[in-house]
């Protein structure tokens, strides 16, 4: 398997170097070459698999050469066997048509866990009896920081910059990444957003002076491998739902489009998915790109899913790519247009290919409340992103499919905005319950990319 730049010029490159790579040297984003096709016969054989071995079946054809069968099973064995539940992403059934998709029993308590553990031994196996000293830059809106960190702290070989915007991100979010004070993890408060976060670790990747000191990586999704990992939860619950069988729809809460993009993926490749359901807050650009084709970011609004305070979107540009044709030129034309005005229009072929698979719907507080409600008096608490997929959930027209929302975070990550809600407090689980009693370290800087970088420099080792 090869990977493209989604921008059309960079090198192509295989699986390991697309791993340690992150970003690609054009500013674009890797893809797969050509979808893996997965029939009929093969999905059905996935019925009673563990979710490790499915994870095997559906990421093989992903990693090429890069790994034997036997080297992948031996490291999504390791990955999933830190999960807290035997089936790692247990489905539960709230009525007859909505269904929930757990993916936060890993360590961290968020959905980032199923990717990250898998990517933090990707790391590993990938620098054995190398030189290289891997320098990860990421950006958090509160979930990808504690899992990307708890899968590198302590690892040979790596250092790790998180940058997350501060005060907007949750008490326990925060805390589950600065209280993590292994050597290898810097953890930098910035004074901006996510998005500001985000552009200046894009801005790492593209500076060639800087790049060109140190072996960055990315943690965030901009990494294909962490999508690929998260297909995987896409086959495992639909299997156990009746596919190939029977269609069914998935409702994804939607911020930087790393999850959808990664069921859209398990579409192409041949599962049969009804529909998905883009769920957004109201940092909604991605709801009104996608209902009317103007991809145009305004400033942030802080609510309290403060992982989907995004307005620009990473992975949207995988979809505009593959929906659109695959032209990477055109596209490096319309992003580089986007990038300069923070504005841009769909193409007629982006908008109508994307709109065959999915629909988009944008949430506000009041219903995000009221959905939260609604699941407790059916027992079932759920945190304020998972709201916001089955507020959209239970107003998506799906024909007779079963909806599943993808339950992106433990209730226990917001116990504010829970209580608000339900007048439920949700306690965090006992292998996290000391989190406040732990002492907290990390820097704070302006979102400059000067001060950002002189720090990272002092303190990372040189490729
Ligand atoms: C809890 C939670 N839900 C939903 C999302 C949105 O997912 P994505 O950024 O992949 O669209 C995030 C952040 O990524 C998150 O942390
Ligand atoms: N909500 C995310 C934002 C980063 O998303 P990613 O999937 O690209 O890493 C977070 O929690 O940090």
């Amino acid at each position: 398997m090869r990977y493209l730049s989604t921008r059309g010029t960079a090198p192509t490159l295989g699986f390991r170097d697309v791993t340690l790579a992150g970003l690609a040297s054009d500013g674009g984003l890797y893809i797969p070459e050509a979808w893996p096709q997965f029939g009929a016969d093969e999905i059905a054989a996935m019925a009673g698999l563990s979710y490790a071995e499915t994870a095997v079946r559906v990421m093989l054809p992903f990693v090429g050469d890069d790994l034997s069968e036997d080297e992948l099973r031996d490291l999504c064995t390791q990955a999933y066997g830190r999960f807290a539940h035997a089936a790692v992403t247990p489905l539960v059934q709230l009525d007859q048509r909505h269904w929930l998709l757990e993916l936060f029993h890993g360590p961290t308590l968020a959905f980032k866990d199923v990717a990250l553990q898998l990517l933090g031994l990707l790391f590993e196996k990938f620098l054995t009896g190398s030189s290289t000293h891997l320098t990860i830059v990421g950006a958090t809106s509160g979930d990808t920081g504690s899992a990307a960190i708890d899968a590198v702290a302590g690892r040979h070989g790596v250092d790790i910059f998180m940058l997350h915007p501060q005060g907007r991100v949750s008490d326990v979010q925060r805390r589950q990444m600065t209280t993590v004070l292994a050597p290898n993890v810097h953890n930098i408060a910035i004074d901006g957003s996510f998005d500001d976060a985000q552009a200046l670790v894009k801005a790492m990747f593209n500076d060639p002076g800087f790049s060109g000191r140190f072996a960055l990586s990315a943690v965030n999704s901009i990494n294909w491998a962490r999508l690929m990992a998260q297909i995987v939860y896409y086959f495992y619950a639909a299997v156990r739902l009746g596919a190939p069988d029977r269609k069914i729809a998935f409702a994804v809460p939607t911020g930087n489009f790393g999850d959808v993009f990664a069921g859209y993926a398990a579409a192409r490749m041949g599962l049969p998915i009804e529909r998905l359901v883009v769920a957004t807050n109201v940092n909604d650009i991605l709801h009104r790109a996608l209902s009317s084709g103007d991809y145009s970011a305004g400033t942030v609004t802080p609510t309290a899913a403060p992982s989907m305070d995004i307005q620009v979107s990473s992975n949207f540009e995988r979809l505009l790519f593959d929906a659109g044709g695959r032209e990477g030129q055109a596209l490096a034309e319309q992003m580089r247009g986007f990038e300069s005005t923070r504005a841009m229009r769909l193409t007629n072929i982006q908008q109508t290919e994307a709109a065959r698979w999915l629909v988009s719907d944008r949430v506000d507080a009041g219903e995000m409340a009221q959905t939260m409600r609604w699941a407790a008096e059916s027992g079932q608490i759920v945190d304020p992103h998972t709201a916001i997929g089955l507020a959209a959930a239970r107003r998506a027209e799906t024909g007779v499919a079963p909806i599943v929302t993808l339950a992106t975070a433990h209730p226990a990550k917001f116990p504010d905005a829970v209580e608000r809600s339900t007048g439920i407090r949700p306690g965090l689980p006992g292998r996290v319950g000391d989190l406040f009693e732990r002492e907290e370290r990390y820097d704070a800087l302006p979102a400059d990319f000067d001060a950002i970088t002189a720090y990272i420099a002092e303190r990372a080792q040189p490729r």
